[in-house]
């Protein structure tokens, strides 16, 4: 029996307690209730929406417009999309616990204040270079990784193997772990903190490392999922990525108007949750349950004919009815 319910309501909540309840049935049925995808806010971003991260201690969606400058913070109870516009370009944000958010702002890693709008440079890195900070993400001990790109003329067209990766440790350390990277993206960690997941999208790979939680190191590089040669028009690049409580990553796929989830222990895919923009950039999972998907999308590069077929392109949508949750996303200890 499929349930259909028309959204996220109180009605399908108790549907699915009801359901768990009374008919004891399994997290996988609760996932052939009706998925559905909705936008939650209109054409917010001009650039490349991109890095979002679940705030649930201001029940709040941050993300940024990569290439306008800009941070934004949407509320579901306002309604409210508030914007900050900073001095370079903004790769990604993650709240800081003592306050503040921590930004990748051109090539520095900086703290910003919200309200005051003031910035505190932290680390500049590839000096002398026209690189940028793409994709960052907190681990599970509260250290952020953070990745760089050469200069991209045009999407998934950077100069080659410019980027790299970086941890600022709690300490304030900062450690190159990773080179050679053409579009540092995703990060996800597994639910045992034994395991790293990492997308170079022009590899068109997700990796794998096993991850010391205690010192922040990684090794054994394995690939965990290929996008392949052949596949690039239906899969795109691997762009940002979120993990699941059942260890499932879910990948954005950029230039195929979709977000994918696979098992990073086999490689291979379980559900397409199809988008209505061709360039789907990142996901994670929020609200009160952590059981919706929130997308971003980049407009940057779009012809006039795909902003017509995607006429959403550049807004933020959320996905309900998956069956899954995430986990509450780390933010920066230090
Ligand atoms: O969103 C990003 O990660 C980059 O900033 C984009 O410009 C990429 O080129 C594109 O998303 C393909 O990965
Ligand atoms: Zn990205």
């Amino acid at each position: 029996t499929v349930f259909t319910c028309k959204d996220n309501g109180p009605e399908q909540r108790l549907l699915q307690i009801y359901l768990y309840l009374g008919f004891c049935i399994t997290s996988k049925d609760l996932g052939r209730i009706e998925m559905s995808v909705e936008v939650v806010v209109k054409n917010s971003c001009q650039s490349i929406g991109e890095g979002p991260h679940w705030d649930d201690r201001t029940n709040s969606l941050l993300y940024v417009d990569i290439l306008s400058n800009d941070v934004h913070r949407w509320s579901p109870d306002t309604g409210n999309d508030e914007k900050i516009h900073l001095d370079d370009s903004v790769g990604f944000v993650v709240p800081c616990r003592k306050g503040g958010y921590i930004v990748g702002l051109g090539r520095s890693l900086s703290h910003v204040d919200w309200d005051s709008r003031k910035i505190t440079k932290l680390h500049e890195v590839d000096k002398g270079t026209k690189n940028r900070f793409n994709d960052g993400k907190c681990d599970p001990r509260g250290r952020v990784w953070a990745g760089t790109m050469g200069y991209e003329s045009e999407p998934a067209n950077p100069e080659r193997e410019r980027g790299s990766l970086f941890r600022l440790d709690v300490d304030g350390s900062l450690h190159a772990c990773v080179n050679k990277i053409n579009i540092s993206n995703g990060l996800a960690w597994t639910a045992d903190n034994k395991t790293m997941y990492y997308i170079d999208s022009l590899p068109r790979k997700v990796y794998g490392f096993d991850y010391d939680s205690e010192t922040g190191n990684i090794s054994n590089q394995r690939v965990v999922v290929d996008f392949g040669e052949g596949t690039i028009p239906t899969l795109g690049y691997p762009d940002g990525m979120c993990i699941d409580t059942e260890d499932k990553i879910w990948v954005a796929c950029y230039g195929a108007a979709k977000i994918v989830r696979f098992d990073p222990t086999t490689g291979k895919q379980l559900k397409t949750v199809d988008i209505p923009a061709r360039r789907t950039t990142s996901c994670c999972f929020g609200g009160k349950n952590f059981d919706e998907l929130y997308v971003t999308c980049g407009v940057q590069g779009s012809t006039k004919e795909e902003r017509e077929k995607y006429p959403m392109t550049g807004s933020v949508f959320r996905v309900t009815g998956l069956g899954v949750r995430g986990r509450p996303a780390n933010v920066y200890e230090g």
